[in-house]
């Protein structure tokens, strides 16, 4: 799956780093809903690893924010399931130790993918007034493809000028358009291929599906606006 684990790069943990001829698994070795059969490629990251990768993303912000009150702002709508499931190991680490985390947790909501392609038109959708950023802020967000999304976020909440920002990204995605922002914590750094799943859609769909996956050409048409 990847030749090196946890890289660092400019001071940034790249995450698992998967390699751009990492052809995934046979859809056939995992249970996938029966809705999706035809539209999926591979599975690429199985659910089971995301979950590991996970609680180990936990007890690094756990590390380094440990014992002071924090924001989690979760960015929606594809961030949704990491957001509650880094949320849960951090609650579990919290349970389980003589440190302790205690969180708030926040939403807000930027849209900008129409099909498999970032528009220029991003806009914050919902609450903008982020006025209870006080304190400390962990936003978790589940992709960075070009970067734009993160930049807006990172701009946005700024402005309400809160002690400390860090971000946590699921995935991060390598592709030559990057704007060059990173997450303090990366999951996975995969290729430039579209993949759906575990809250990641194409068009609103496969966010019910558990598994990271790849989504097929046929499977682009069908559900193509
Ligand atoms: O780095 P970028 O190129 O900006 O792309 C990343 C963003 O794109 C997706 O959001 P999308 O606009 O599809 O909305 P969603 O989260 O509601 O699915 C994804 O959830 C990220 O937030």
């Amino acid at each position: 799956m990847a030749d090196d684990l946890t890289i660092q790069t400019g001071g940034k943990e790249r995450g698992i780093v998967i390699n751009d001829d990492w052809p995934g698994y046979s859809l056939e070795l995992f249970n996938y809903p029966k809705h999706y059969s035809g539209d999926l490629e591979c599975v690429y990251i199985p659910h089971g690893v995301i979950m590991d990768r996970t609680e180990r993303l936990a007890r690094n912000i756990m590390g380094d924010l440990g014992d002071h009150d924090i924001v989690v702002l979760c960015v929606l709508k594809a961030g949704y399931q990491f957001c509650a499931d880094l949320v849960e190991r951090i609650k579990a680490l919290s349970r389980n130790s003589d440190h302790t985390l205690p969180m708030s947790v926040n939403f807000i909501r930027l849209k900008s993918y129409v099909n498999d392609q970032s528009t220029e038109d991003l806009h914050i959708v919902g609450a903008e007034d982020l006025s209870f950023l006080t304190g400390k802020v962990s936003s978790p967000a589940a992709i960075v493809d070009t970067g734009k999304t993160m930049k807006t976020l990172l701009k946005h909440v700024e402005a309400f000028r809160p002690k400390m920002i860090k971000v946590a990204g699921l995935l991060v995605k390598r592709v030559p358009n990057s704007s060059g922002c990173l997450p303090d914590y990366v999951g996975f750094e995969i290729p430039n291929r579209f993949v759906v799943g575990y809250a990641l859609d194409y068009n609103e769909y496969f966010r019910d599906l558990n598994h990271i996956c790849v989504i097929s050409e046929s499977g682009k048409l069908k559900y193509k606006v």
